[in-house]
């Protein structure tokens, strides 16, 4: 049992509190990604998990055992930064090396280790190199590999592929994946801002927002039935659209109106209290399809078309607030700027949000 087990875990920085307890169960050879937005508390959480940040109050666990006192270099971990963090001077074999010969281990079993990790990451031909004389890509390769050489129980990454183009990011997550499958009981964490990183990669997706957790679980379940309207517009490119409505008839299949007239059934259940309250509809963008008869849930002047090949994106006026509707079409389509259309969404593509922007679940 190698999982990661934080309770009621809490950050301040002298007045300013960062995390504001932080419940988790990481099982051993999870693969645990942390998304939110920006300052809301990932890379602490990481920092904290790592022993690099202190925990200000509550418990952090490693296979069982509590680490809250516990340096770095004893809790069995190995972290993947951003920026690589390789010696320039040494070559490739040695930054991968290095570790091990700090904890004195034989050479035989330096140089298993180095030619294993090597292999999986496809670095034999560059052991002898220097790291300027590797593309970012590789080099990111060789701070994974220095991170598999130490054998840990548990793998972190600070946003591994973020300084890399787009091409090499594409080519180094596969990498990752693959080493996820090789290194199956190894418990892996990742933070990223990547959607297709978290979707991809993550066994379980933690949505973090201002020091909280707002849901975790498997990336399409945070997809198909996120808890809240936060996680509902977090996750998900372009982002969910969200309709003012209110509630019509509650009961088992409510039914909602919308600005313009329209209503709409929906198949969630809502409670009778909330009749007449007001609440928002969500729709995904490629949820919607442009409707030619009357069954449609809004009608819109389109503002803007985004012909992107295999998809064409169309920004509709008469959003929430100042938003555009987003509509995210298979293909090419022939809408031009300035049309009126109407967009309708399968009932069960539906998402509905109480005031609060709790999820009304079905
Ligand atoms: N040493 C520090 N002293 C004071 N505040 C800090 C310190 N380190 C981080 N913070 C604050 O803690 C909050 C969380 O920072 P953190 O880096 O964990 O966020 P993040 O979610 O990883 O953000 P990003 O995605 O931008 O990297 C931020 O508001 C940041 O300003």
């Amino acid at each position: 049992m190698t999982g990661v087990t934080l309770k009621e875990i809490r950050k301040s920085y002298g007045q300013v509190k960062v995390l504001h307890g932080i419940d988790l169960e990481i099982e051993q050879g999870e693969f645990i990604v942390f998304v939110g937005p920006s300052g809301c508390g990932k890379s602490t959480l990481l920092r904290m998990i790592a022993g690099l940040e202190t925990v200000t109050s509550g418990q952090m666990s490693i296979d069982g055992e509590v680490v809250n006192e516990v340096p770095p270099s004893r809790r069995g971990i190995a972290m993947v930064f951003q920026s690589y963090a390789l010696y320039p001077h040494m070559t490739v074999y040695d930054n991968m090396a290095f570790g091990m010969r700090i904890a004195r281990e034989s050479k035989t079993e330096i140089d298993r280790r180095v030619r294993a990790a090597a292999d999986t990451l496809q670095l034999t031909p560059y052991l002898d190199r220097l790291p300027k004389a590797l593309s970012g890509g590789q080099r990111q390769r060789v701070a994974i590999g220095r991170a598999i050489c130490r054998n840990p129980k548990v793998f972190l990454f600070d946003e591994p592929l973020s300084n890399l183009d787009a091409a090499l990011r594409v080519a180094t997550r596969i990498e990752i994946a693959r080493l996820k499958e090789k290194l199956a009981d190894t418990t892996m964490i990742y933070v990223t801002h990547d959607q297709v990183e978290a979707m991809t990669l993550a066994d379980r997706i933690v949505v973090l927002s201002a020091g909280k957790i707002e849901q975790v679980g498997p990336p399409l379940e945070l997809y198909e039935r996120p808890a809240n309207l936060f996680v509902a517009r977090f996750i998900g490119s372009p982002a969910m659209n969200i309709l003012p409505v209110t509630i019509g008839e509650p009961g088992a299949e409510a039914s909602v109106s919308l600005k313009g007239g329209k209503s709409a059934r929906v198949p969630i259940a809502v409670p009778t209290a909330d009749k007449g309250k007001p609440a928002n509809l969500g729709v995904r963008p490629e949820d919607l399809e442009i409707s030619t008869g009357d069954d449609y849930l809004v009608e819109g002047r389109v503002l803007l078309v985004e012909a992107l090949g295999e998809v064409t994106l169309l920004y509709l006026e008469g959003g929430a607030g100042e938003e555009p509707i987003v509509v995210k079409l298979p293909g090419t389509s022939d809408v031009s700027k300035g049309d009126i259309v109407r967009l309708k969404a399968a009932p069960e593509k539906l998402h509905l949000f109480n005031t609060e922007g709790r999820t009304y679940r079905i």
